[in-house]
């Protein structure tokens, strides 16, 4: 029977902060995931990204290939990752282009080809940028601490934030002996992801319970609404409070565009556990640790580089 997991919607332009808090803090305390809607990324903002994207993704390979990812910024082809390291296919069936952050992004498509391709990628960088912090405002009040608190510490004062095109090409890729997935199982390394698609279904999520088989559940698009998920950094961060969780993409035969967009604080930022997350029953579990160190490990795992 396909299951399909009911998660809460958040309205950010609510006045009443702290009931959205207090939701917040469930949702991210049993799923790891939710919705998010009044985010302040007009939708027809991110229809146009998503159609600048299919508009780089159809481009030949050979001028995607010029942009190829390097220093974790531009294009990663079909197959070249596998976001579970235990999988035994050939890669995930997707292809990529990272964005960001903006100030040394080294490389664009070219502007005679792309030409509004840089400036729709800027603003909606710059307005998914703003929700997520708005959004870390609510996560503060979630956990018990002022709502600018990652302002304060300084998390969020030069922040890792990177956007993610992400391309599933429609046709069937596995075999008898093999199941190629769009994104494999994985869970996300950093603080929080934004996420939208083109409304094709694909995205899967699993609440796992030791012992048990795994049960994916579907995470259906939403019109007008961002899904969010909790990255490993930030489960580390609340001493295992929040929960990442493990999500995959899987194929559906039709042709699935989404945004991911990755904010994590200043590579700098020494993420240590939050104190209203431990106490003298429950001890910090992990010990602190430099947020460009933790992610750059990651990406050594996925990558390896
Ligand atoms: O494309 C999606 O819906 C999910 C992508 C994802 O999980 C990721 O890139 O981390
Ligand atoms: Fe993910």
């Amino acid at each position: 029977m396909k299951q399909v997991l009911q998660l809460p919607i958040l309205d950010l332009s609510s006045p009443d902060r702290s009931s959205i808090a207090n939701c917040l803090r469930q949702a991210c305390i049993e799923y790891g995931f939710f919705y998010v809607v009044n985010h302040g990324v007009e939708e027809e903002l991110v229809e146009q990204v998503l159609d600048e994207s299919s508009k780089f993704f159809s481009l030949p390979l050979e001028e995607k290939m010029k942009l190829l990812r390097k220093e974790h910024r531009g294009y990663t082809p079909l197959f070249s990752e596998k976001l579970d390291p235990q999988s035994t296919s050939k890669g995930d069936s997707k292809e990529s282009y990272y964005i960001g952050p903006l100030e040394n992004m080294n490389q664009w498509p070219s502007q005679e080809i792309l030409p509004c391709w840089r400036a729709t990628m800027d603003s909606f960088y710059s307005k998914i940028l703003s929700a997520g912090e708005r959004l870390l405002s609510l996560v503060a009040l979630a956990l018990n601490l002022n709502e600018d608190f990652f302002e304060t510490t300084g998390a969020l004062d030069r922040p890792t934030a990177v956007l993610r095109l992400l391309h599933y090409p429609a046709g069937d890729f596995g075999s008898s002996d093999e199941e190629i997935l769009g994104a494999s199982a994985h869970s996300d390394y950093g603080m929080i992801t934004l996420l939208v698609s083109n409304g094709v279904r694909g995205l899967q999520v699993c609440r796992e319970k030791s012992n048990q088989p795994l049960v994916w559940e579907d995470v259906p698009h939403i019109n007008g609404t961002f899904i969010v998920n909790i990255g490993d950094m930030m489960e580390r961060w609340t001493n295992c409070l929040f929960r990442s969780t493990l999500h995959r993409v899987i194929p559906c035969g039709q042709e699935r565009y989404s945004l991911a967009f990755f904010l994590d604080p200043n590579e700098d930022f020494v993420v240590e556990c939050i104190e209203s997350c431990c106490n003298e029953s429950s001890p910090p579990r992990f010990p602190p640790i430099r947020s460009g160190d933790y992610l750059k490990e990651r990406l050594r795992l996925t990558y390896g580089s």
